[in-house]
């Protein structure tokens, strides 16, 4: 599935009317009889139901839904909020075709008071208020009609498209539906994963209106959801003739004396996620605590100062497939030292926590290598890093990424609800697994560890890392959708939930893996 931005859609739309030569009034008619078969699958029949229109064409969708569920013989009024000769297009041919049919328009202008006064007595609010083609703040009356609609509790809103008020490329959000149910035209945009506009949207559903793809290719950037499906369809599956080698000789590096457990939790992870074989290179002061949590593990103690790596690290003799550095290593210059000794090895090499501390030191030797980098920041770190502010990467999260990954030549996994994956190349996959349990300490590390071990059996490198995140977050939900809460759960509860969820991705994947 396919992510867009409103002015994205917008090329599609035209692209699909003038090149392919659809119309748009029959796009119209299939958006409003696609959103129209999802309700009628929802809304019971003794529901009364208000469709509530604006002037753009999400009203003309909604004059199509209402239409609908008229002919269906539901109890619906339909209420037009600008006056009847603002409605231009498409729109204006659909409200003729809906009175043509014998049905009745009830007015918003004139008649504000009575609109408040059945508000009530609705079961159902269709919002057919704005779509994409918002612009700028709230204005009367849509602002009075959206706050009254949101404080009437028990009505079930279903917002058609976005949530009216929302911007469709997320950003600040002063007054929108707060939507029970989103239905999206098509293609899902980006305010539908990006905060705090997703807030807005309750459950989303994408409906098709027969939009070719090609139109999509023509006028849209690469942005895709990654699934389940997606994550079953691109496991790699083990060759019997396999032996520990194969699946690669792994480094994690990290750990300082006041934060052993990170590093701990990194090499757990990328043993429960498949690394064949794996050295843990810790100063040698925290060596024997970090050394009798993992008997799996070998290790390379490195010479420490105060605690914490001294700057000396052989990496010549240890002759490893894939690095991850940062969990716990401190912010000192010793680490530094050890950092960039790292990025002038030629094998993938992920960089996480403290070993992204020192960003603007490693900019120019990042960029010169060959080997995959892949930067795992959440939006603190990746504001650190840019020297703007949290709000300005969480407001363009998508943009932001893009423009980091392409410039600087990495992998880039941008954390967070919907953890957006960006390669060098500039494509980007959006994360569907994970919940709140993730929001803590030590979650970053277990990610750190699952992404290192995935890149060593894996030769597509964004496959292996949108996979990474996908069971990671999809550990957090398997442990809320049995014996946890979402405020318990720890790190390592996500680690021991690694191998159930991998046994069940598997399953979904068997019948891939049998093709291959
Ligand atoms: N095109 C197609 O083929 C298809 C399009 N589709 C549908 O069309 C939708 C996009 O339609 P659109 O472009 O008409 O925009 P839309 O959001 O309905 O209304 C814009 C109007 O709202 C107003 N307005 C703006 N800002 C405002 C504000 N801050 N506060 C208050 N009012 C404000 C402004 O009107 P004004 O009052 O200023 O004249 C403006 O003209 C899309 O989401 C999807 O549902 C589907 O049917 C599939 C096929
Ligand atoms: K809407």
């Amino acid at each position: 599935m396919r992510v867009v931005t409103a002015s994205e859609m917008y090329a599609i739309d035209r692209y699909t009317i003038q090149q392919i030569g659809m119309s748009e009034e029959s796009l119209m008619e299939n958006a409003g009889q696609a959103v129209a078969t999802v309700l009628l699958e929802r809304i019971q029949p003794a529901q009364r139901v208000a469709v509530l229109a604006g002037t753009g064409n999400n009203g003309g969708d909604g004059f199509v839904v209402a239409r609908v569920l008229k002919s269906y013989g539901y109890t619906t009024d339909l209420w037009l909020i600008p006056p009847k000769e603002k409605v231009k297009g498409a729109a204006k041919k659909a409200l003729e075709i809906y009175e043509n049919s014998g049905y009745e328009v009830k007015n918003y202008i004139g008649n504000e008071k009575e609109f408040i006064e059945q508000l009530r007595h609705y079961d159902v609010i269709i919002d057919a208020l704005l779509g994409i083609g918002i612009n700028g703040a709230l204005r009367s009356p849509y602002k009075e009609i959206i706050e009254k609609v949101n404080e009437a509790k028990e009505l079930v809103v279903y917002a058609i498209d976005v949530p009216s008020g929302i911007p469709a490329d997320g950003g600040a959000v002063e007054t929108a539906i707060q939507a029970d149910v989103t239905i999206t035209i098509q293609y899902p945009k980006l305010s539908a994963y990006t905060f705090p506009t997703a807030d807005y949207y309750g459950e989303l559903i994408v409906v098709d209106i027969g939009i070719p793809p090609l139109s999509l290719e023509k006028n849209a950037e690469f942005r895709r959801l990654w699934s389940e499906a997606a994550v079953a369809r691109t496991l790699p599956v083990r060759k019997r003739s396999s032996h520990k080698g194969t699946y690669g000789k792994g480094l994690v590096i990290g750990g300082s004396r006041n934060m052993t457990g990170a590093v701990i939790m990194t090499a757990k992870a990328a043993l429960r996620s498949g690394a064949g074989l794996l050295t843990m290179a810790v100063p040698d002061d925290v060596y024997p605590v970090v050394a009798t949590h993992i008997p799996e593990v070998m290790y390379h103690p490195c010479s420490s100062l105060n605690g914490c790596f001294a700057g000396e690290i052989d990496l010549i003799t240890l002759d490893v497939d894939a690095i991850a550095a940062g969990p716990g290593m401190g912010r000192t210059m010793g680490a530094k030292s050890v950092v960039q000794k790292v990025l002038c090895q030629d094998v993938p090499v992920v960089l996480d926590a403290d070993a992204l501390y020192f960003w603007n030191d490693y900019v120019s030797i990042i960029r010169e290598r060959t080997e995959a980098t892949i930067l795992t920041p959440h939006p603190g770190e990746m504001a650190r890093m840019l020297g703007v502010s949290i709000d300005d990467v969480e407001r363009d999260r998508f943009g932001i990424a893009k423009q980091f990954a392409m410039s600087n030549g990495v992998y880039l996994v941008l954390k967070g609800p919907y953890t957006i994956v960006t390669t060098p190349d500039g494509k980007q996959y959006v994360n569907t697994s994970g919940n709140p349990a993730l929001a803590k300490g030590g979650s970053g590390d277990v990610l750190t560890g699952i992404i290192l071990a995935f890149i060593m059996q894996h030769d597509n490198i964004q496959e292996a890392i949108c996979n990474a995140v996908f069971v990671h977050g999809k550990a957090a939900d398997a442990l809320v959708e049995k014996e946890h809460s979402p405020m318990d759960v720890l790190a390592t509860d996500v680690i021991e939930a690694i191998p159930q969820t991998l046994f069940s991705l598997y399953k979904k994947g068997a019948s891939y893996q049998k093709q291959r």
